[in-house]
């Protein structure tokens, strides 16, 4: 056990997977929200039933969900502990079928990940960890994997990036980064997935020019902290959690804590970043 609620919130997440996986490759009703990102039945499901078991495990720590998100700053700053929530990331992955979509939640706490836990429903994989707790990955049934970055290496070999969002500064950096380490492969995946990848070993590093909120990262960023990566604004400091008005992320790259070549890759991403088409 990682953290006394860490068992019981895998249980929840695997809860809301099993809510998710009717809707799956199935005839779905898919509604634009506000900003005009989709939203179908099975995110409201699988909110459902995160919002239901976080309220009964702990009553005293409120839940702040991308789909029940519409909450006062007055009221959110006063808060010490919260459950950031994204019940379904990588939505437009999981409306054409892809397995690559999640469910996600992090305990914050003064606005930094306490632990996370990121289910993946297709494939019955879990990933959990935080800080100083370690990070595990466990398939359905099996006993849990520990988790570890990759070895420190020359240059990075492997970067991921999304499937479906980009922008101007993100190609331009990706082009960049090509250039300024020979052999980078860039491998192209849906959610927060790609920052699991980095806590597994599986890829060096993920960077990403371009929006993304708060409820995207904190549960995969308690995953890679505990499997010794860290998640960095491109300035070098660490993605956190504050209370703000809205819920937007600073750009940020992902990768293994005290790699030669950080200073390098947050040059690249800072020279990229004001690129405009
Ligand atoms: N313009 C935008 N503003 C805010 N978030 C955005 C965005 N474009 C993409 N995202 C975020 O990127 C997530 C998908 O990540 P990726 O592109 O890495 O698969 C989306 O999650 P949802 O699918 O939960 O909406 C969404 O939150
Ligand atoms: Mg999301």
């Amino acid at each position: 056990m990682i953290h006394p609620y860490s068992d019981a919130v895998r249980q929840l997440v695997m809860a809301a997977g099993d809510a998710i996986l009717p809707y799956w490759r199935s005839e779905l009703d898919v509604q634009r929200k506000q900003d005009d990102s989709p939203v179908t039945e099975a995110d409201l499901a699988a909110n459902a039933v995160l919002v239901a078991g976080l309220e009964a495990l702990d009553p005293q720590i409120p839940v702040l969900s991308e789909e029940a998100c519409d909450l006062p700053l007055a009221q959110r700053a006063g808060w010490s502990s919260w459950w950031l929530v994204d019940p379904l990331d990588g939505t437009k992955e999981f409306i054409v079928g892809s397995e690559e979509f999640t469910v996600n939640v992090a305990l914050v706490r003064h606005g930094r990940v306490v632990f996370g836990v990121v289910g993946v429903p297709a494939t019955g994989r879990c990933y959990y960890g935080g800080r100083g707790l370690g990070a595990w990955r466990m398939d359905r049934d099996e006993p849990p994997v520990a988790l570890r970055v990759r070895e420190q290496t020359a240059e990075p070999r492997v970067m991921v990036a999304s499937r479906r969002h980009s922008s101007a500064a993100q190609e331009r950096m990706v082009e960049d980064l090509q250039q300024a380490f020979g052999d980078l492969e860039l491998v192209q995946v849906g959610s927060s997935l790609k920052i699991c990848l980095v806590g597994e070993g599986a890829a060096d590093c993920y960077p990403r020019l371009g929006p993304t909120s708060q409820w995207d990262t904190a549960a995969a960023q308690g995953v890679l902290e505990g499997a010794g990566g860290e998640l960095l604004r491109v300035d070098g400091r660490a993605l956190s959690y504050e209370s703000r008005a809205d819920y937007l992320n600073p750009n940020f790259v992902a990768l293994p804590q005290g790699v030669s070549w950080a200073a390098r890759l947050l040059q690249v991403a800072q020279s990229a970043e004001g690129t405009r088409r």
